[in-house]
């Protein structure tokens, strides 16, 4: 955007974010340092870690920090292991303002240099203009894009124009354990005075067009177990005469679904929701490039062509993808072992009306049916470990005009209205607790690759991201009076 279109306050601001690139680097290269991996229960001090170093930033902030401990989580195999705590903090209680909660997470994916890293995932590395590392873009970026925003009103000794929260976890990778509750418990004290919530964990949908998120969908995570016998056996010995559990399990995550996408498990389309026209008209205005998608993803050929069925597929209809099996063999080499015990692992990203626990039903009904069928004397079990919802909310609130005006001021054109196929997993419940609106400001580009190798947020994105925070905030203060009669989420089933 030309400086001309700027008000004095926002080129000052503006000038200052430039002129502290460095720092705002430096910050985020501290936080990819650590190993906040929460999936793997090994890391779990890497995690708490990493929550008192976000504790401290915050309090550095001037806020008032609050860690607040979950207690325990229970692994599958009876093992407990300590939640991190989520963090609680408030900056500013101005009667005149509104009150912002802004929710982010700083655990991350697990990531290793074997896996096909260009560089040490957890060191942060600039090359040609991209911030290499783990949590680069999901999440650390994109949260200390948010506090250095924050910051830099406090370094100028400008008056805050709204009033700050912050939720900050460290499970969110691990589908957010234990926050439902917390924020259950703090609906009528944290929560009280909240005017909205902001989260920042998304991409866009292209390199280049900035996007807002009014939607996610869910995702219900599966396990399933085969057992057979109490140990391991040998192939040459018992092969041949037994029914072995990995061929179950093999056959069992075949029956899924089909080569073109489509899930096997009856019902599972019933309660799917019918695109709306206003949705349809949003669909047909959205820059998308299928092309450069496919490159981002670094397959040949993707399941569909054009962008209508590519975005209907990624946001309006549930897939359904197979992450791993534990126990079956995965080492480099030959061993010809047939193993007693296997868990396969599989997840259905769900869309509004989808019910979770008909979802579930609809799963477990359809494993003991296919199971059933290859009388197998093996003991099948079918877990759900972990149910988020979708969620969407009303792109019509003030408060997604406001954040369109923060990104045109920055990056000089309007954002896409954009859907994700993605979960925030406490989304919803931040909408059904405050009942007021939840918005998605996505800072990423769609090629920063998370969860995958060499994840990368680009300096432009992330410092243009703090600036479109700090944008947002002015925006925000002009909405003071009119956001407290309009405020109403969207009603999500
Ligand atoms: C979109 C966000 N950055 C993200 O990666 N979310 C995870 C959350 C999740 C879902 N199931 C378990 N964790 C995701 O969408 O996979
Ligand atoms: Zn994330
Ligand atoms: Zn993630």
């Amino acid at each position: 955007m030309s400086s001309s279109c700027l008000s004095a306050l926002e080129t000052e601001i503006f000038h200052y974010i430039d002129a502290h690139q460095s720092d705002f680097i430096e910050n985020l290269k501290e936080w990819v340092a650590v190993e906040s991996d929460s999936v793997q229960p090994d890391l779990r001090k890497e995690v708490i870690q990493m929550m008192s170093l976000a504790a401290a930033r915050l309090a550095a902030l001037g806020a008032t920090v609050n860690s607040v401990s979950l207690g325990s989580q229970q692994l599958l195999n009876g093992q407990h292991l300590p939640l991190p705590p989520v963090i609680l903090g408030e900056l500013g209680k101005d009667p005149q303002n509104l009150t912002i909660c802004f929710y982010g997470h700083v655990d991350v994916q697990p990531a290793k240099k074997e896996d096909g890293w260009k560089t040490d995932p957890y060191i942060l590395t600039e090359i040609n203009g991209n911030l290499y590392g783990r949590g680069a873009t999901d999440n650390k970026g994109p949260v200390l894009a948010w506090i250095n925003a924050v910051e830099t009103f406090r370094a100028l000794k400008i008056a805050m124009p709204v009033n700050f929260k912050f939720v900050i976890e460290g499970m969110e990778e691990a589908g957010s354990l234990g926050l439902e509750k917390l924020l259950e418990e703090e609906k009528h004290g944290f929560f009280s005075d909240v005017d909205y919530v902001v989260i920042s964990d998304n991409l866009w949908l292209s390199k280049k067009k900035p996007a807002l998120i009014y939607g996610t969908r869910g995702n219900a995570c599966f396990s399933v177990e085969v057992e057979g016998g109490d140990k391991d056996l040998h192939s040459g010995t018992f092969g041949g005469i037994i029914h072995e559990p990995l061929t179950d399990l093999i056959a069992l995550l075949d029956s899924l679904v089909d080569p073109t996408g489509h899930i096997q498990i009856p019902g599972i389309y019933d309660a799917v929701a019918a695109l709306t026209d206003e949705e349809k008209k949003l669909h047909g205005s959205i820059e998308y490039d299928v092309e450069e998608h496919k490159n981002n993803s670094g397959v040949k050929k993707l399941l569909y062509s054009t962008k209508e069925e590519i975005l209907l597929h990624l946001w309006h209809y549930p897939s359904l993808s197979i992450h791993g099996i534990e126990g079956a063999f995965h080492e480099p080499g030959i061993k010809t072992v047939i193993p007693a015990k296997v868990i396969g692992k599989f997840s259905i990203r769900q869309v509004p009306n989808m019910d979770l626990s008909d979802v579930k039903q609809q799963v477990v009904d359809h494993l003991e049916n296919v199971f059933a069928k290859r009388n197998s004397p093996n003991k099948l079990k079918v877990s759900m470990p972990l149910g988020a919802k979708p969620w969407v909310a009303d792109v019509n609130d003030p408060l997604y005009k406001a954040a369109k005006k923060a990104i045109r001021t920055v990056f000089g054109e309007d954002p896409d209205f954009i859907r994700d196929g993605s979960t925030i997993p406490i989304a919803r419940t931040f909408q059904t607790i405050t009942q007021k609106t939840v918005i998605m400001i996505p800072i990423g580009a769609a090629d920063d690759g998370e969860h995958s190798q060499n994840e990368k947020i680009s300096r432009r994105n992330y410092i243009e991201g703090i600036k479109v925070f700090a944008a947002f905030f002015l925006e925000i203060s002009k909405l003071r009076g009119q956001l407290h009669e309009t405020s109403k989420p969207r009603t999500n089933k």
